[in-house]
């Protein structure tokens, strides 16, 4: 598929968030636009609206990512979000947790054709991690609901370190049914984030998107 059907609309709200890196994540966009369904990594309906549904709705996380933060991105598949925030955050240092050898192949192609020294693919599932490292924040799209993702992720972070969870319209429904997990594992100050809201305002980005937002306090 031609850059130009990949990229289509709303190259501004791109532009805005992803700064002097939007030509690297034009570049992922291409490849993933053109190789994607054959790999497996996206559907097939969804080449056409990659840019504003996939690449564009991770990079809104960029600017929550905190300056020089250790993240862990869990269930990454294709690279989103976090392939796609290692490329405009360069300044943070983002694991890619995937379980999936073919998806692995390609996150890790992909770090290196595009030079990334900031990020590292781990192949697994996240609870093989679990006492492996600690990291600053975590953040997942798409993986699984909020009861199953947070004690998947809560042992990943440090005492403080935050989640963050590209989200949809259930949200507030998810939020309720985890609401034991959310006590056990010590879930703190949970909030939903609406993103993009100036962008789409502007004009430059069809909808907000919606993220679960919240803080692990293990102590105190
Ligand atoms: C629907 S895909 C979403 C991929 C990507 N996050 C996105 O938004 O396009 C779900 C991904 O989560 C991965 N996954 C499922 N369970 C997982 C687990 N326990 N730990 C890490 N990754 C997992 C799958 O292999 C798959 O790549």
């Amino acid at each position: 598929m031609p850059v130009e059907q990949v990229i289509e609309q709303e190259p501004g709200a791109a532009a805005v968030l992803a700064g002097d890196r939007i030509d690297v994540l034009r570049e992922f966009a291409a490849d993933l636009g053109a190789r994607g369904e054959e790999l497996g990594l996206i559907g097939p309906l969804e080449a056409p609206r990659l840019w504003t549904r996939h690449v564009v709705n991770s990079a809104l996380l960029a600017p929550l990512i905190g300056a020089g933060a250790r993240v862990a991105d869990i269930g990454t598949g294709g690279g989103m979000p976090g392939l796609v925030l290692a490329i405009v955050r360069p300044d943070a240092r983002f694991l890619l947790i995937e379980p999936m050898e073919r998806r692995c192949s390609w996150l890790s192609e992909q770090i290196e054709v595009l030079g990334l020294s900031n990020a590292e693919v781990r192949r697994g599932r996240a609870e093989e991690f679990h006492g492996a490292f600690e990291v600053d924040q975590v953040t997942a799209r798409a993986v699984t609901a909020l009861r199953k993702l947070v004690p998947l992720t809560a042992p990943l972070l440090r005492d403080g370190g935050e989640m963050l969870f590209l989200k949809g319209s259930s949200v507030e429904s998810e939020i309720e049914a985890a609401s034991k997990v959310l006590q056990k594992h010590r879930v703190r100050g949970a909030e939903v984030a609406e993103l993009g809201a100036e962008l789409a305002s502007d004009g430059l980005l069809a909808e907000t998107t919606r993220v679960f937002r919240a803080k692990i306090v293990r102590h105190g």
